[in-house]
């Protein structure tokens, strides 16, 4: 889990690119539409070319529809006129070149009809695929971080809130490019139409459109920074649903009556983040509809200046039909071009979010050693120091030995350090200070792949994954994931065999309440399986068991142990207990007080020594008289 920090100043202040510079920021944080671009051509480039068809029929098409309409006007005038002045009308013919225009004004408009289709399909069609491969790249990204960075709160925000909102954003922007793109051409080819008329009418179009544009720029500025700065609290959210809807923390919630305090918990979050939404939203509405006024008073202008010039005869009827439909059509493209714009710039915030954590720096994988130095020397801590990101330390100067064969139990108090050092020992963690050796070689030397298959863990809070019981225990080697020979073996050595055997679908019961027939097992069961997982590593000579047996009986565990020395006679085994019953056959046994070792050696000698040990040993001994 993350750690419960608050976020530091860069997820509560907007980045760099967000920052609030005017010209400079707009423009500079267009630079991810490339990239989204790029992203849909490698999606579907055939989607992409369909895409920009469309859009170039269904952005020219529109202004021909208005030529056409002019056309239609002027015919119907002039046929009227010549059908009145004749002495012996001939009907058919004066009404035939108009009813031709009527016929390919209506094919047109199909046209523009079957061209805004096409872009829907392909566009919800481009959605799925997209959304598809966003969350692919971000899962794989996901799958390189190290387990510290997950701990960040910051990195952690991040990764949520691409989660949430980037996969559909590449998408959006490539539509709202596309939108630019049919209005930009729509609107080129209105202005060809008006500059006839005047050049004038041309800047009123631009002028009247421009303040609704900056003010909807401003604002999605805002909108993003405030869905950057509000992202504990939306995890707060997300943390609270599922406490209240997952089988594994209802039984306590309802045991606790908690329902209701988290409820108003969330509550709380929601009211407080709706009112800043409210807030903008009138604001962003209120300036949207003053400045739009001022697009349509500049419309209205500019018809009253139609109709004069039609009325003193410098326009014909059709022409000002034409030029009435060109202006308001062209006034609707440009302010929706300004929209797209603006648009484009909310989700080019949002796509930085996206790549700022695609783009998180991952350690570098520099080690490929397969075999040490010193083949057989086994495991050393030298001096060996580590503390948390942010925290003080938690381990000091610890050094130790373990050569295969032996077995190494470590003890100490909650919250002492053991499984810190096993987190060193796997390489999940870095010590801050000193050296870790396997077979002579530094750990950081060797290739991780190596590294593994020499290992099996299984931590206190293992994973009780929802997937069938025999892929529960293949995941602990994903070479023999499906095999189901591989299961029953590691499965009797970890004495879950017993158990599954009794399930109606055996290794293929499923496991957890997620999935339809989903079975539940017991605390002590669970950790058969995790045990069991252990052993699927049939090369691994380090094995670490952090509090294998807290949930199992006493049987269970004796003779899991009688298996589990039985099983590791060649290799090193590290085991944390609080059970001295469990720890006192191991070859050496290490007490750890808040991070130092202050007492080594057996069973036998701690005992003769007297100090912490012995005491806990007593005491626990005691319990059970
Ligand atoms: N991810 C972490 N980030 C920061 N501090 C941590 C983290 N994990 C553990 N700690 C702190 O490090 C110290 C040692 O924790 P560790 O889990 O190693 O103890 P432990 O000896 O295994 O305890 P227990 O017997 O309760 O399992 C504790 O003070 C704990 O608060």
């Amino acid at each position: 889990m993350p750690s419960s920090r608050q976020p530091s100043s860069s997820s509560s202040v907007p980045s760099s690119s967000a920052a609030t510079s005017p010209l400079s920021g707009f423009l500079g944080v267009f630079r991810y539409s490339r990239r989204a671009l790029g992203l849909v051509w490698q999606t579907s480039r055939w989607m992409m070319l369909g895409l920009a068809l469309c859009t170039l029929v269904a952005g020219v098409l529109p202004a021909v529809a208005a030529w056409i309409g002019q056309l239609i006007v002027d015919g119907v005038v002039s046929a009227m006129d010549a059908h009145q002045a004749a002495s012996n009308p001939n009907l058919l013919a004066s009404i035939a070149p108009v009813l031709t225009l009527v016929g390919i004004e209506a094919l047109i408009i199909g046209l523009i009809a079957l061209a805004q289709r096409g872009l829907s399909a392909q566009q919800s069609l481009l959605r799925a695929m997209l959304g598809q491969k966003v969350n692919v790249m971000i899962l794989e990204k996901a799958g390189t971080l190290s387990l510290s960075q997950f701990e960040d709160s910051e990195l952690y925000d991040q990764l949520t809130r691409a989660r949430r909102e980037a996969s559909t954003r590449p998408l959006a922007l490539v539509n709202k490019t596309f939108g630019l793109l049919q209005n930009a051409i729509s609107l080129g080819s209105f202005s060809v139409l008006l500059v006839q008329f005047s050049p004038w009418a041309l800047l009123i179009l631009v002028v009247g459109a421009l303040p609704v544009f900056i003010s909807e720029a401003k604002f999605s500025g805002d909108a993003f920074r405030l869905f950057r700065w509000r992202s504990p609290q939306n995890r707060m959210q997300i943390y609270l649903e599922t406490l209240l809807t997952r089988e594994d923390s209802i039984k306590e919630v309802k045991l606790f009556g908690l329902e209701g305090l988290f409820l108003k918990r969330y509550r709380a979050i929601f009211t407080q983040l709706f009112a800043e939404d409210r807030r903008l939203t009138l604001r962003r509405e209120s300036w949207g509809f003053l400045l739009g006024l001022l697009g349509t008073l500049t419309f209205y202008l500019a018809y009253g200046w139609v109709v004069v010039e039609t009325i003193i005869g410098a326009l014909t009827l059709g022409q000002m039909t034409m030029y009435l439909m060109v202006f308001k059509q062209g006034q609707t493209a440009l302010s929706a071009s300004l929209t797209a714009i603006s648009g484009m710039y909310e989700d080019n915030l949002y796509l930085s979010n996206l790549y700022e954590y695609l783009e998180q720096p991952v350690e570098p994988e520099n080690g490929t050693l397969t075999q040490g130095v010193a083949p057989g020397d086994g495991l050393r801590f030298e001096q060996v120091s580590f503390s948390y990101p942010g925290s003080a330390d938690v381990l000091h100067d610890i050094s130790l030995h373990l050569a295969p064969g032996q077995s190494l139990a470590l003890v100490g108090e909650n919250g002492s350090g053991k499984t810190t050092l096993i987190k060193l020992l796997t390489r999940l963690y870095r010590p801050t200070q000193g050296r870790i050796l396997l077979d002579g070689s530094h750990l950081q030397e060797w290739s991780t792949q190596a590294l593994r298959e020499r290992t099996g863990v299984i931590f206190q809070d293992f994973v009780r994954y929802q997937l069938r019981v025999g892929e529960n225990l293949g995941v602990g080697d994903t070479r023999a994931f499906d095999d189901e020979q591989r299961w029953q073996q590691a499965a009797r050595h970890g004495m879950a065999d017993d158990f599954i055997g009794r399930m109606a679908s055996g290794y293929h019961t499923q496991l957890g309440r997620w999935f339809k027939n989903g079975r539940e097992l017991s605390g002590g069961q669970w950790q058969k399986i995790a045990l069991s997982r252990a052993y699927m590593r049939q090369n691994a000579d380090i094995l670490v068991l952090d509090e294998p047996t807290a949930a199992m009986d006493a049987a269970a565990e004796a003779d899991i142990f009688a298996r589990f020395r039985e099983h590791s006679q060649q290799k090193m085994t590290i085991l944390i207990s609080h059970r001295f019953s469990t720890v006192r056959s191991a070859d050496l046994i290490l007490v750890i007080d808040q991070g130092h070792i202050i007492e080594r050696g057996t069973h036998e000698e701690l005992l003769k020594a007297q100090g912490r040990y012995a005491m806990l040993f007593q005491l626990q001994a005691e319990g059970y008289r």
